[in-house]
């Protein structure tokens, strides 16, 4: 009889699905399938051992990895039960940490001290009241920079830490940030405030302090799954720890050389910690991999072999050898780009669908120079991470006008849109406001109601907060008759948003700016509502608290056929079968800021490592010449990743493309090869830098210089009377 379940595994993924143990530690290199094998976990629970879908919860890495991973257990349940479950899969709790936190702290805000329609701020929301603490504090901005206070705060929560739990240390900066930590867990508190890290603690606080509801839902989650196990925080793991208790399941899979947010507070301790903290774990290994190429899968071996303190494994593939990795050095990012895209066409020519191919980076800015070359080309992409939708400003305007609607207490959606777009309330009157609430311990709207009535605010400036204070009123009017999206579209009408944008001079920005908005009214459209999913919440509160989990992952929309561009460390766990790895340079890649600490230079080294073993059939990876980043000229050496990759695993490809880049942009044609017959495209041996290709020349008689393309050596220009170039 055929096992849908077990048969398409190998024997020890066999193992490990049909673990025994109440305690499964999967750990594995990348592409063995280990989220296939916790996958198949659970339908196997379901299906072998009777378990129903409701007493489990798995936690995934991004909210898409979850809406993934439902889709693959619809289609390996037993049928009867995938079609009556087909919506929601009867109960199963699937997300991230983070999104299963807010699940929680929603279904039990009053235990958790919270108002049920709490909002969740982002990291832009907490550097703005941050700001706003430290200037009551009067304390400078220049000396306690926002994001470091925010980072502190963060670190704190992390280690379980509250304001009053923290003593007076010796430590100045400590002893100063302490205060406005404390202020801002008020500030938060009364506004019914939770940022991402908050989140977390909250729930964890929340099952700690609880001993009933504790002990309801360790009845309840017989099993917990976690997918990318080697960067929960300490947090998470606690979190997980306290759900789990003494007699449930566990089971986690984790990859140590995968573990790439040490600088968020992962831990890769935590898989030491895992066989200590739970009794009798069963320890499975999986190292064949069914992703990708032997070439890719010797690339990836050779660059992870060069961390210290692995835990060492080697991955193999039955596949096939593939194609050699490709190299190209291209003169700047627009070349890079261009090629890149040529490549992208190509491909697509021969058949390859758009959204298996994915161009991954190392930091957000570079996405701009590809994505310019990728619309000249009028191929569509979709960015991931980076500047997100849930993330430009115009879009988070809209937003925190919404959020106004849903809490009126909500100091950071108040700060952001009460003078945006202008209403006469300066600074002075912001000022005021603030003075008010602080010393009424009120919000910043309660603080505009008492102004107001007390009539000690300036008359145009009255003028101002009377109508902005109407004007939330009216929008939080719920008709029956109106939908989500249509409370939407009225909210940027009503606030002026759309007005203002139509204004401005610059037309391309405005332009983009109004189809941002509309797509905003077209996300709300597409929203479906689940009560079961959004416990307590009404429909504009579940959108809310859905847009500002999405901003940590995708555009909130399906994965349609479009380019992939996204950073490296957003592709994790994804694969697809043409990756390029782009701006392979120092400085960059690795980053500047890792290239001095041996412990970050290996963590951007299992980057590296990430990035490469996400492709399946073709991986290319570029460096430039020269770069312009951060509005800097750059002149960057190709990166130490390159020159860790044996050189018979790469194929150099030859500048053909470079000069099509030329004609194509308009550059002045050069002939072909110089007055004393050296070639464009010719390949030539230098005594010291080995071989390489001609790739340009300029000059006349005895001054004629070539470019010449040495691959990992980098490009260099030499002189032809004293080079003694040999042809190859
Ligand atoms: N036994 C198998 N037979 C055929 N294909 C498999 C098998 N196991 C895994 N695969 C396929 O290999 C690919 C990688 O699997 P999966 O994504 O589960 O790996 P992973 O270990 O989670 O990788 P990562 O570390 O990148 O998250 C997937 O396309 C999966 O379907
Ligand atoms: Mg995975």
């Amino acid at each position: 009889m055929t096992n849908k379940i077990l048969d398409p595994l190998n024997e020890a993924q066999r193992e490990a699905v049909t673990s025994p143990s109440l305690a499964t530690l999967v750990l594995a290199g990348a592409g063995s399938g280990k989220t296939r094998v916790l996958t198949h976990r659970m339908a196997w629970l379901h299906d072998e051992q009777g378990l129903s879908l409701h007493s489990m919860l798995a936690v995934t890495f991004t909210n898409k990895a979850a809406g993934e991973m439902r889709q693959r257990l619809s289609t390996l349940l037993a049928p009867n039960e995938a079609s009556s479950a087909s919506s929601g899969l009867g109960g199963l709790w699937v997300g991230t940490f983070h999104s299963l936190s807010n699940r929680l702290l929603r279904m039990h805000h009053q235990e958790a001290n919270l108002p049920s329609s709490f909002q969740i701020l982002d990291s832009d929301d907490q550097l703005r009241l941050v700001k706003r603490m430290l200037r009551e504090a009067n304390m400078d901005e220049t000396r306690w920079p926002p994001r470091m206070v925010a980072g502190l705060i963060n670190g704190w929560k992390e280690q379980g830490l509250r304001a009053r739990h923290l003593a007076t240390s010796g430590d100045h900066l400590n002893d100063a940030i302490m205060p406005v930590y404390q202020a801002y867990e008020d500030i938060c508190q009364r506004g019914g405030l939770v940022d991402f890290t908050e989140l977390l603690l909250r729930a964890t606080e929340l099952l700690r302090d609880h001993d009933t509801l504790r002990q309801h839902y360790q009845r309840r989650f017989r099993q917990v799954l976690i997918d990318e196990f080697q960067d929960t925080n300490s947090l998470q793991y606690a979190w997980a720890r306290l759900l789990v208790g003494e007699d449930n399941g566990i089971f986690a899979v984790g990859d140590d050389d995968q573990s790439i947010y040490g600088w968020r507070g992962a831990k890769i301790e935590h898989i030491h910690d895992f066989a200590r903290d739970f009794s009798n774990t069963h320890l499975v290994r999986l190292e064949q991999n069914y992703r990708s190429t032997g070439h890719i899968l010797d690339a990836a071996n050779a660059i992870i072999t060069r961390n210290q303190g692995r835990l060492g494994k080697t991955l193999w593939t039955e596949g096939e050898r593939g194609q050699p990795i490709r190299y190209y050095l291209a003169f700047n990012e627009q070349d890079e780009a261009y090629f890149v895209t040529q490549q992208i066409e190509q491909a697509v020519r021969d058949g390859l669908p758009r959204s298996e191919c994915a161009i991954l980076y190392r930091a957000n800015a570079q996405s701009r120079a590809i994505e310019e070359a990728l619309i000249r080309a009028g191929l569509p992409y979709r960015v991931y991470g980076g500047l997100r939708f849930f993330d430009r400003a115009e879009i988070r305007d809209a937003l925190a006008y919404l959020r106004l609607v849903a809490n009126r207490d909500d100091d950071a959606a108040f700060e952001r849109v009460i003078n945006n777009p202008a209403r006469g309330l300066g600074d002075k009157s912001l000022q005021a406001l603030r003075d008010q609430a602080r010393t009424a311990a009120t919000s910043l709207w309660q603080a505009s109601i008492n102004l107001l009535a007390s009539g000690a605010f300036p008359p145009r400036a009255s003028g101002g907060l009377r109508q902005f204070i109407d004007l939330i009123d009216s929008l939080a009017v719920d008709s029956a008759t109106q939908t989500l999206s249509d409370r939407v579209a009225i909210c940027i009408d009503r606030s002026g948003l759309r007005e203002q944008h139509k204004k401005d001079r610059d037309q391309e920005r405005a332009q983009s700016k109004l189809e941002n908005l509309d797509e905003l009214v077209n996300a709300a459209r597409g929203f479906v509502f689940d009560p079961d999913e959004s416990p307590g919440m009404s429909e504009l509160d579940a959108f809310l608290s859905q847009t500002s989990l999405d901003a940590g992952d995708a555009q909130g929309e399906a994965w349609e056929d479009c380019v992939q561009l996204m950073t490296l460390h957003a592709a994790k766990g994804l694969e697809f079968e043409m990756v390029f790895l782009v701006g392979m340079e120092e400085g960059l890649f690795p980053h500047q800021m890792s290239i001095d600490e041996p412990g970050r230079l290996e963590e951007e080294r299992r980057l590296c490592y990430v990035g490469i073993t996400r492709a399946q059939k073709v991986l290319t990876l570029t460096s430039t010449e020269s770069r312009r980043l951060h509005g800097r000229q750059m002149f960057p050496m190709p990166s130490r990743f390159l020159g860790e990759l044996p050189g018979k695993l790469i194929d150099e490809i030859r500048p053909r493309a470079q000069q099509a880049f030329r004609a194509q942009s308009g550059l002045p044609g050069k002939p072909e090869s110089t007055e004393a017959g050296w070639r464009i495209g010719q390949a030539v041996r230098h005594a010291k830098f080995g071989e390489g290709t001609i790739i340009d020349h300029e000059g006349s008689g005895a001054n004629t210089r070539v470019l010449v393309n040495f691959g990992i050596e980098g490009s260099k220009w030499l002189i032809l009377s004293y080079a003694n170039l040999v042809p190859v």
